[in-house]
């Protein structure tokens, strides 16, 4: 027995009465229903779909708001009462516009107050009360708790708890505890959100996200390969930094990167407006909140090439330095024929059209121009002192893994490689094979590893952040190499095909899947991958259930970029204790629209698996620690108070 850590522990509980009650406390969580989950993927910035989601629980506020008020209100009472409980202070703004006098006011909140009230021990059945208080508005605790737990049994104590609320109204505080309110019942409706990747890239505000996670009472993340590339450029990878740069540029997102971040690109518009004209593969992306003049969209295309530029050259000393990348063919700029303005790749040679090679020395394509290499120098120095940017990325390291065991589920953005016949891909790092989970473990203690000496620009560890990216057996990445450079310089299509690992053919079968389970530990009968990466084009009938159920995939395209070619607007999932249901998200409504009309997200559940007995935490993860917990205590008992 460790009587150190039992000494220790008999600090904290340091009477008899502490361990059992502290005991008997942990024995009961263990017994409640598990938890809610909630798992969201593939955000990529798109902030405001990502809140709705996030406030109105994937459809599950509305869900309780309709248990308990079926009989009491209207539809349409039930859709204000929860779009309150969204957006409360927006919500709330709009009924004092609406509100013809102040006894009107009055009533109205005193209903609504009483309504939240009611709610909340519903919301929060599964939890014990100490969980509950401390999802309570800090102000309003004492107050809360006094109305959450009152007795009328005896109607002792009636004109006592009117008076509380009215008091509360009078005091002119009603506003503040109905948002705080609201917040905690969008709180106890999801116990823990999974976000399985990409939250960077194409959209307008992944710093958002970011920010709104930070603050999230519970929340995990799966970093996805746009991730990765943003944490690559903080680890110091240049290329990284060149392609987030470049990505930002293309989707018309610039703004990320100097507003946001703070990183000035004055000096690389200089040297794009030095030798890049218009092009019309490096026009970004329109978007409609975001209209650029003529003027800002020919800068944004000179800098989308010279980045690009800087990016293919970047990528050269690290293909030839790491052989065991097997990357060569990648060596673009070393395969361009300059005089016929023709390239060969996989064999085949294509002409080049709408090239932008004016930095480039045919003799050494790519050296980079001291002005190029100055650039990239400064941008590197300025994204490791961004505070905001450094702040966001270490959280990601921190709250983030590559995959995660959860409950007896499987977590992964991208894939498992795997061949043809559904074997684990191996990969030769520094002479040690590798494959399946030891394959993506090695792979994360690379990324951590680059996060502690981020000087360090072209060791190993930083060079393996950008193969996650773009790497073959990337379990990010999953396809066999990305063809950036073929589409902007090539025309025919078939040169843009990026062949995908057979990881996502073979996941439509079932024993293949079981396989992978059990690669990474987990029970097969009862375990689901749940991946997100590929949006799921159920416009052409794809399903996102897949292999009777062990596959979910819930890329549905938060992207607006991408909705075009999936159909609807995204996929979310839930896990309660009765089982899992896939949401699909038809459209989100503007802020605006849920506000005005209750214009809802319409969400079409789909019941993925579904507990014969209802799930207990002892069941889960954070059970399994409870067990270990009560096991400690029961020794200390025994040790300290027994003997
Ligand atoms: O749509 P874009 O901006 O051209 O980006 C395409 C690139 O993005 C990737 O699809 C990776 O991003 P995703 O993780 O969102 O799929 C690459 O495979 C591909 O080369
Ligand atoms: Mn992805």
């Amino acid at each position: 027995m460790n009587t150190k850590y039992l000494d220790l522990l008999a600090e904290k509980y340091d009477s008899e009465e502490k361990v059992v009650t502290e005991i008997i406390n942990l024995e009961a969580i263990l017994n409640l229903p598990k938890g809610t989950e909630h798992f969201v993927s593939d955000l990529h910035g798109e902030y405001h779909a990502f809140q709705h989601v996030l406030r109105n629980g994937s459809g599950k506020v509305k869900e309780k708001i309709t248990d308990i008020f079926k009989d009491k209100l209207t539809k349409e009472e039930i859709t204000e009462f929860a779009t309150l409980v969204y957006y409360p202070e927006e919500k709330l703004t709009l009924i004092k516009n609406n509100v013809n006098n102040k006894q009107a006011l009055y009533d109205w909140y005193e209903e609504t107050i009483c309504n939240m009230v009611q709610l909340i021990p519903y919301a929060s059945s599964k939890y014990t009360r100490s969980k509950l208080r401390k999802a309570l508005p800090k102000q309003f605790v004492y107050i809360i708790e006094e109305l959450l737990y009152k007795s009328d049994k005896y109607s002792n104590k009636t004109t006592y708890y009117e008076k509380i609320v009215q008091e509360i109204i009078l005091l002119g505080q009603a506003d503040k505890l109905i948002t705080g309110l609201a917040y905690t019942i969008q709180q106890l409706v999801v116990d823990h959100l999974h976000v399985v990747g990409d939250i960077y890239d194409r959209g307008p505000d992944p710093d958002k996200i970011v920010d709104t996670l930070i603050d999230y009472h519970s929340v995990d993340i799966q970093w996805g390969n746009h991730d990765v590339l943003w944490m690559g450029a903080y680890a110091g990878s240049k290329v990284c930094l060149a392609n987030i740069i470049r990505i930002c540029a293309r989707y018309n997102n610039l703004d990320i990167i100097e507003d946001v971040y703070g990183i000035n690109l004055r000096p690389l518009l200089n040297v794009a407006e030095k030798y890049y004209e218009d092009n019309p593969a490096f026009r970004p992306k329109m978007r409609p909140d975001n209209p650029l003049s003529e003027d800002e969209a020919l800068q944004i295309t000179k800098i989308h090439q010279a980045i690009a530029i800087i990016q293919f050259k970047l990528e050269s000393p690290i293909i030839k330095r790491r052989p065991f990348f097997n990357m060569s063919e990648r060596l673009l700029l070393e395969k361009i024929d300059y005089e016929s303005n023709e390239v060969t790749v996989y064999g085949k040679t294509y002409s080049l059209e709408n090239t932008c090679f004016a930095t480039i020395n045919p003799e050494d394509p790519a050296a980079l121009l001291p002005e190029e290499q100055e650039i990239i120098d400064k941008l590197l120095l300025s994204v490791q002192h961004s505070e905001k940017l450094a702040r966001h990325m270490k959280f990601l390291l921190k709250k983030g893994n590559l995959y995660l065991r959860y409950n007896g589920n499987l977590l992964i953005h991208g894939c498992i490689p795997v061949d043809e016949e559904g074997n684990m891909e191996q990969m030769e790092i520094e002479g040690e094979s590798y494959k399946g989970r030891e394959l993506l473990d090695k792979f994360e203690q690379y990324l951590r590893q680059a996060f502690t000496d981020i000087d360090k620009t072209d060791d190993l560890a930083t060079d393996m952040v950008w193969y996650l990216w773009t790497g073959e057996y990337s379990s990010l990445f999953g396809k066999r190499a990305m063809t950036t450079f073929e589409r902007y310089f090539i025309q025919d299509k078939e040169a843009h095909k990026e062949q995908k690992n057979p990881y996502f053919y073979l996941r439509e079968n079932e024993q293949a899947c079981r396989n992978m389970l059990e690669e990474f530990g987990l029970d097969p009968d009862h375990g689901h991958i749940i991946n997100g990466h590929t949006p799921v084009k159920e416009i052409e009938g794809e399903n996102p259930i897949k292999a009777n159920g062990k596959m979910i995939v819930i890329d549905g395209g938060f992207s607006k970029a991408y909705q075009s070619t999936t159909g609807i607007a995204g996929y979310t999932l839930l896990y309660n204790s009765f089982g899992m249901q896939l949401v699909s998200h038809q459209h989100f409504n503007s802020k605006k629209a849920v506000l005005l009309n209750g214009a809802d997200v319409l969400s079409v559940k789909r019941v993925v698996d579904k507990e014969l007995e209802r799930k207990k935490v002892r069941e889960t993860n954070v059970g399994h620690r409870l067990v270990k917990e009560i096991d400690m205590l029961k020794q200390l008992l025994e040790y300290q108070y027994m003997t």
